[in-house]
């Protein structure tokens, strides 16, 4: 209960010329690139898609598709939520047109509030499970995605939210030390699966992860830059104009070379989960349905609700 209390508290390497050459003839896997040449039919062509927790607006000109988080009110990620982002991924993923996403919240001062605890507390082990295995298919589609992805961290990061922000290619967070970001489970008595875990040390390295891992870290923007967490810190207000420059800087990127890259350094953490995924259900089940972390989620959320009063 006391470590409950206290959380609340281009230039490329291939070079320029080839990558100019090539950008006209690219391919998005066996999808065709969008012409960098503006002819009066493509100008302007966007298109936008809601569901009710999630807004697409993609750019047909740029190839470039910014996703709105809008699931109030701290996009906590419930069953229901994660449904509606893979599926709004799989859209995307699939469209020939679509070739980096941004991923942003819509909601002030959170980009995800992680895992919903409504979803971990007083439910069934059958519906656990099928809460499990959508958290596992959200992880899954978005780290091997064959788009360019940049999180735009435009407000706190905790837990299962900073596990979205780290599936990404690239992080740019709000400088706005009211926010934090961080792999904070411990702190509610919970622990981090392997896969959350090999994703943070994938991007900040061994001892930074044993730290942040067994302290439950939050980082406030500036820290999380220092150790990695996060590779930019912008103003508020430069979240997204800074996360569409970085995303065309990656596109610029000959795409197959980029993709099978991002493969390359990404599979052997995937097959890790892809060859373990109901026995990881069943750890998770087994493990958020003891009466000992039911409690710690409980005293959590009470937490959560005093904060307020
Ligand atoms: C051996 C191992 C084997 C297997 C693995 C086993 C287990 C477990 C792995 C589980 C991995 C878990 C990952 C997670 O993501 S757990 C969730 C962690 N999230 C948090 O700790 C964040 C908590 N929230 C906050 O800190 C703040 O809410 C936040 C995000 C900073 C925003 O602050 P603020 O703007 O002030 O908003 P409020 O705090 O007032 O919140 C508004 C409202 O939302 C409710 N809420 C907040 N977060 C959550 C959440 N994650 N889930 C559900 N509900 C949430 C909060 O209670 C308020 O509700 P109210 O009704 O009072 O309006």
């Amino acid at each position: 209960m006391m470590a409950v209390r206290s959380c609340l508290g281009v230039k490329f390497g291939v070079s320029g010329l080839l990558s100019q050459l090539t950008s006209s003839t690219r391919h998005h896997g066996s999808r065709p690139c969008v012409s960098p040449i503006l002819t009066p039919q493509h100008r302007n062509t966007s298109s936008s898609s809601t569901s009710s927790k999630v807004k697409v607006d993609l750019d047909q000109n740029t190839g470039v598709a910014v996703m709105h988080m809008q699931s109030p009110p701290v996009n906590s990620l419930s069953l229901d939520f994660i449904t509606e982002l893979c599926i709004s991924l799989e859209k995307l993923e699939m469209d020939k047109g679509c070739r980096g996403l941004i991923i942003t919240s819509s909601q002030p001062k959170v980009f995800s509030a992680g895992l919903d605890i409504l979803e971990m507390y007083g439910k069934s082990p059958e519906r656990c499970g099928e809460f499990w295995k959508s958290v596992q298919e959200l992880w899954l589609k978005l780290y091997s995605s064959n788009m360019v992805t940049i999180a735009a961290v435009n407000g706190s990061s905790p837990a299962g939210g900073c596990l979205m922000a780290l599936t990404c290619d690239y992080r740019i967070m709000a400088d706005n030390p009211a926010y934090s970001i961080g792999l904070n489970e411990t702190q509610l008595g919970i622990v981090a699966p392997f896969w959350f875990k090999d994703t943070l040390m994938n991007t900040i390295g061994l001892r930074n992860s044993e730290m942040a891992l067994q302290l439950g870290l939050l980082y406030k923007p500036q820290d999380a830059l220092k150790v990695g967490l996060v590779d930019q810190v912008v103003p508020e207000d430069q979240v997204l104009p800074a996360a569409v420059k970085s995303v065309n800087k990656w596109l610029a990127v000959p795409e197959h070379a980029r993709q099978i890259t991002k493969s390359m350094m990404r599979k052997s953490t995937i097959d890790r989960l892809t060859s373990n995924r109901e026995a990881d259900i069943q750890n998770f089940v087994s493990f958020i349905t003891r009466e000992s972390i039911q409690k710690s989620l409980r005293g959590y959320m009470e937490l959560l609700k005093q904060k307020k009063a």
